[in-house]
């Protein structure tokens, strides 16, 4: 592979490639109100928001090779409205407005307005762009919505599916619905039989988090290990935060703890990237990976916005935040170095 991390150190600060990041955009056609913790939702103004983020990828001197949507593109009051299909027509259409490529994930709002079975066939199904990687298959019964691709040499891009356990989206009889029951009574039983008061407490086993499955987890560690083998870097992408200090509310993923384990025996996972949590966060954890939560477009008043775009170099990756979002350079300390 061509080195480019050369023309870096000369002074030629060009990246490897560009990419854009969108979170929460929870379009819906209805007038600005508060959610039930009383936070604003602008939720015509997100349509907007969006807007102006696509022009601003189309128009820089760059155009981003691709943009990664962290999901809940739009709000679950258009179920009510009987208006989900509409409403998602209108932000595609906005996606078409550039020239790169899109990675959809798929979040709670999406599940609370369409079946899995429908999202699979629809535009915000971007799994058919995965780089396959031979002998490195998913079981048959899998449908959790997970994929990886390489936009660039050494560089890999892992989609997880962070309501694969989840009440959300799925029929009860499927196995994951029966998993999600089994996973949440199991971790909120007594530990003693009839101790009732020695529940354990696990905050984040709520309906707008969900988790990892087992056979999830199992394909995300191969492909760990290939992109470990390979010496590639890792980025993941997923709409439930998993680390405690990269959220401020209660979002996290239900198994968040698991997930995490699955990243930390990996030296090539460098960034975890995530919406769901409107406030924005960061953190880099103990394995040196950089936690970073986007701020919620749907949380952004007027005049401001919620979006990024990011340079990916050898050593590290540039994030340049628009409006609520902080800028930050996040160097690699794994492989590479
Ligand atoms: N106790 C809480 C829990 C969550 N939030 C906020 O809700 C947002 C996620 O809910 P969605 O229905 O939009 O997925 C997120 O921004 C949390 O911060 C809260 O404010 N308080
Ligand atoms: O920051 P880390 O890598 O020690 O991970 C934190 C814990 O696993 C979360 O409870």
């Amino acid at each position: 592979m061509e080195d480019k991390d050369h023309s870096e150190t000369m002074g030629n600060k060009q990246p490897y490639f560009t990419f854009g990041v969108i979170a929460d955009v929870q379009y819906a056609d209805r007038p600005t109100a508060p959610n039930c913790w009383g936070s604003l939702r602008y939720y015509r103004d997100s349509l907007t928001h969006f807007h102006h983020a696509v022009a601003e990828w189309s128009s820089q001197a760059t155009v981003p090779n691709f943009v990664l949507q962290l999901g809940d593109i739009i709000d679950s009051s258009n179920k009510r409205l009987q208006e989900s299909e509409n409403a998602l027509e209108k932000v595609l259409q906005v996606t078409e407005g550039m020239k790169g490529r899109w990675h959809h994930v798929w979040g709670n709002h999406e599940l609370y307005n369409f079946k899995r079975s429908y999202l699979v066939q629809s535009k915000l199904n971007t799994r058919p762009m995965e780089d396959p990687i031979p002998d490195i298959e998913r079981g048959e019964a899998a449908d959790y919505y997970a994929y990886h691709f390489s936009p660039y040499p050494r560089f890999r891009f892992v989609v997880i599916d962070t309501y694969d356990l989840s009440s959300l989206g799925r029929d009860m009889n499927h196995p994951n619905y029966q998993a999600s029951i089994a996973f949440v009574t199991q971790s909120c039983s007594p530990e003693e039989p009839g101790d009732s008061k020695a529940r354990k407490h696990e905050r984040q086993l709520v309906n707008f988090n969900g988790g990892v499955g087992k056979e999830q987890l199992s394909w995300l560690h191969k492909i760990l290990t290939y992109a470990d083998e390979q010496e590639e870097k890792v980025v993941i992408a997923s709409h439930v935060p998993i680390h405690p200090n990269a959220q401020v509310t209660n979002c996290l993923a239900w198994n968040y703890s698991e997930i995490l384990d699955v990243l930390h025996r990996h030296s090539c996972v460098v960034s975890y990237i995530a919406g769901h949590e409107h406030h924005g966060a960061y953190c880099q954890d103990s394995h040196g990976i950089h936690h970073i939560t986007m701020e919620g477009v749907i949380e952004s008043p007027p005049n401001t916005n919620a979006f990024a775009t990011v340079h990916m170099y050898k050593n590290k990756m540039v994030l340049h935040g628009r409006g609520r979002v902080k800028s930050r350079e996040m160097s690699f300390v794994q492989n590479g170095q």
